[in-house]
């Protein structure tokens, strides 16, 4: 029997209905045909690993339970991924497959996603030589060590010191005051026997700034913490439950010289400190992370979209008309509202993110040649993007979830798991208004070099254009829209220099000014993420290689993109562009037809997203839309379902009941 005629029937219509095909929708948004066929076949491979599956929802395990098995699964797939190393001779393709083992966050996330990077990227080839291969087999277990209880944004006030001894050439570290302890590292609390510490280098005194060093906190056999470590976890969050964050602090710990890691500046035998060319390249992991976290929005937005949508589709419920049968809720138009934005900027994300890592590809390469002209623009880009993604992609999340109701409020629809770990990477790896900040830095720079005719980066070329070309009567069209979005980003960019000058001219100093204008620059920012969003996106639908009936549907999406957020900032526009009250009107019809056009293939573009019913894990979102079913299995799961009576009964209810009768 095929998987169609098990399907729900709502979903087997609106599959017929769609417009394009699917596969040619999967594989371009994962690059290929090739690379969806090596992606599936991994992801068999995972699933084909009976031990990977969880007897009862993880929602019923104990905090500790629920971590503990969390390795257990980490270290299982582990070994998935070596045999496919081996047996391939190269890595398991990109693939979200963890999402269906792991379910939260791996406790190893921290160890392939910021200590091997780290080593890789700040270690000399001689550390590289030294770390790498213990840290890839995992014969060492890592994490990234750097926020502390008192300090996480502002990483220069990073407390935890590293003082030089000559004598012994050896670094000693400590964690002087409560508020230096490290605090939040995924992985710290009970699994990492090492971790990349960035701390405050001090030699003879002087203080040189933070560096990153590696330092061995647990011994190898027992797992104890080792002499002058003091670590532990954090606690239960609002998600990341399996993370395992941790704390940790030093008390005189030492470790050899060589493990600062030095690829950038250098402690010398003596003690003589040698600078790196910029020390900003200290920070460089995080600049891959965020970068990386755009994708990770993409991945995000695509399986709450998936779920929302699929359940939309089977739910019914009220009239349209009276005289028809109750009408699925995905024919309503304030749930296309809600939805398809979710759908369209999946997509968006996953342009930016490509786009982003041609970026970063290629700083990356010309910092190998000692050249660093570009490395403001990838941060600052990096910056801006990764803040406004997740925040936009935890609102769509959330948004996904309200639209189902009150089933998407249930653990098993997967919705408020997600949102709670979508919605932490507006704070991880740079706290969203301080990175935007960091954006609006460059921002300013640019304008300071606008106004002096200077030749400006790519990203922020479209600011000299706007300077010099008078403002062009508004088009309706998405070019005329991702102008608009420029210009209100000039707009923008213009007026907090503006009103950075204007206290200055009052007599404050430039930081206080600065200060006195960040919701300008923030809000800069954000439209600045914005133009660059709308532009990179429609530049790849238009080029994309798309058949005509896909290249159709693509646009639409790309449009809608546009539209919607031409109306939700339609006040900027009108301040800041040529657009007028009646183009507006126009906008809202068009965003009402895109509605109504999208959504005969709805259902085809979340199935586009190929996300398998085991990394979805939703009663609401799987792709034969058995929901009612699934929610009735999933409650029968629970403990409390496996007694007819529950003791509870015997020992409060009833007594509390004979009570009353007296
Ligand atoms: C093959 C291609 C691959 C491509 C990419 C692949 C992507 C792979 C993806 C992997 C993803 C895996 C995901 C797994 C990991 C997930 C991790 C989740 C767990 C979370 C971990 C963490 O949170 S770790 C801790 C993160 N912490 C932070 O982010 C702290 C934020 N704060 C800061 O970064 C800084 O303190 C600061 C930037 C806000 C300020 O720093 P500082 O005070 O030193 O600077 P100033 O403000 O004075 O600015 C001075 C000057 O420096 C410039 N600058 C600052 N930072 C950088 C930088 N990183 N690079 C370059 N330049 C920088 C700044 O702009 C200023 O310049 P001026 O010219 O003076 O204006
Ligand atoms: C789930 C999760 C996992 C994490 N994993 C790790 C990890 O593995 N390793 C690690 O080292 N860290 C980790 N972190 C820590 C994380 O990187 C920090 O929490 C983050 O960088 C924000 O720093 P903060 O907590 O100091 O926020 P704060 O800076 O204290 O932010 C609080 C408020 O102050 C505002 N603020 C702060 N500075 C400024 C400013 N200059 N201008 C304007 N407003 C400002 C912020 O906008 C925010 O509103 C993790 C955090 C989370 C939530």
């Amino acid at each position: 029997m095929s998987t169609e005629t098990k399907c729900n029937p709502d979903l087997v219509r609106e599959r017929a209905k769609c417009t394009f095909d699917v596969n040619e929708l999967i594989n371009l948004f994962y690059g290929s045909e090739k690379a969806t066929k090596e992606r599936r076949h991994f992801e068999d491979a995972v699933l084909a690993v009976k031990e990977l599956k969880d007897a009862i929802p993880e929602e019923y395990l104990s905090h500790k339970e629920r971590y503990e098995n969390g390795v257990r699964k980490a270290t299982i797939l582990r070994d998935v991924y070596r045999d496919y190393k081996a047996k391939h001779n190269r890595d398991p393709p990109p693939n979200q497959i963890t999402k269906a083992v792991i379910k939260d966050i791996s406790p190893f996330l921290l160890h392939n996603g910021m200590f091997v990077p780290t080593i890789a990227g700040q270690g000399t080839p001689e550390q590289q030589a030294e770390w790498l291969p213990k840290a890839e087999s995992m014969q060492i277990i890592g994490t990234y060590a750097q926020t502390e209880l008192g300090h996480g944004s502002f990483i220069r006030g990073l407390e935890t010191i590293a003082t030089y001894d000559p004598k012994t050439e050896e670094f000693v570290l400590n964690n002087p005051t409560l508020t230096s302890f490290k605090w939040w590292p995924g992985g710290l609390g009970s699994t990492v026997n090492h971790c990349v510490v960035v701390a405050q280098l001090y030699i003879n005194g002087k203080s040189h700034g933070i560096h990153p060093f590696i330092a061995q906190i647990r011994d190898l056999d027992t797992h104890k913490p080792l002499p002058g470590v003091k670590v532990g976890e954090i606690g239960p969050k609002m998600g990341f439950q399996t993370a395992n964050n941790g704390f940790l602090g030093f008390d005189n710990f030492r470790i050899p010289r060589k493990n600062m890691l030095m690829k950038n500046a250098q402690v010398l035998k003596d003690g003589t400190f040698v600078k790196g060319i910029n020390e900003k390249l200290t920070y460089g992991t995080m600049v891959m992370v965020r970068v990386g976290i755009v994708g990770d929005c993409s991945f995000y937005a695509a399986l709450a979209a998936t779920i929302a949508v699929r359940y939309s589709a089977v739910r019914h419920q009220s009239h349209i008309k009276a005289s028809e049968p109750e009408a699925q809720i995905l024919d309503y138009l304030t749930q296309q509202h809600k939805l398809f934005i979710a759908v369209a900027s999946s997509h968006v994300y996953r342009n930016a993110y490509l786009w982003m890592e041609k970026m970063y590809t290629n700083v990356m390469k010309e910092l190998s040649q000692d050249k660093q002209d570009n490395l403001p623009e990838l941060h600052a880009t990096a910056c801006c993007l990764k803040a406004v993604c997740s925040r936009d992609a935890g609102s769509l999340v959330e948004e996904c979830r309200l639209a189902c109701g009150g089933h998407g409020y249930m653990a098993s629809s997967n919705l408020p798991l997600t949102y709670g770990v979508t919605i932490a990477a507006v704070t991880y790896e740079g706290e969203r208004t301080v990175l935007l900040l960091q954006t609006a830095r460059y921002l300013m720079k640019a304008w300071m070099a606008a106004l002096k005719g200077k030749v400006l980066s790519p990203s922020v070329s479209y600011l000299l254009n706007s300077l010099k070309e008078s403002k062009k009567p508004w088009q309706n069209t998405p070019e005329g829209i991702v102008k608009g979005f420029q210009h209100v980003s000039f707009g923008k960019v213009k007026a907090a220099y503006e009103t950075i000058q204007k206290y200055m001219k009052q007599g404050k100093d430039y930081e206080d000014a600065w200060n006195l204008a960040s919701v300008q620059l923030v809000k800069a920012s954000e439209a600045h993420s914005r133009a660059i969003l709308c532009e990179v996106s429609w530049e790849a639908v238009c080029s994309s290689s798309a058949s005509p009936n896909l290249s159709r549907v693509l646009q639409q999406l790309a449009q809608l993109y546009l539209t919607y957020w031409t109306l939700e900032t339609s006040g900027d526009l009108l301040l800041y562009s040529n657009i007028t009250k009646d183009d507006l009107i126009i906008l809202r019809d068009k965003y009402e037809e895109l509605l109504v056009a999208i959504r005969p293939n709805a259902v085809g573009l979340v199935d586009g997203f190929d996300l398998r019913d085991e990394i979805l894990n939703s009663t609401l979102g799987s792709y034969d839309g058995r929901v009612y079913e699934r929610l009735m299995e999933e409650a029968l799961k629970s403990p409390l379902n496996q007694e007819t009576v529950n003791s509870s009964f015997h020992k409060y209810l009833k007594p509390m009941m004979e009570k009353a009768k007296l």
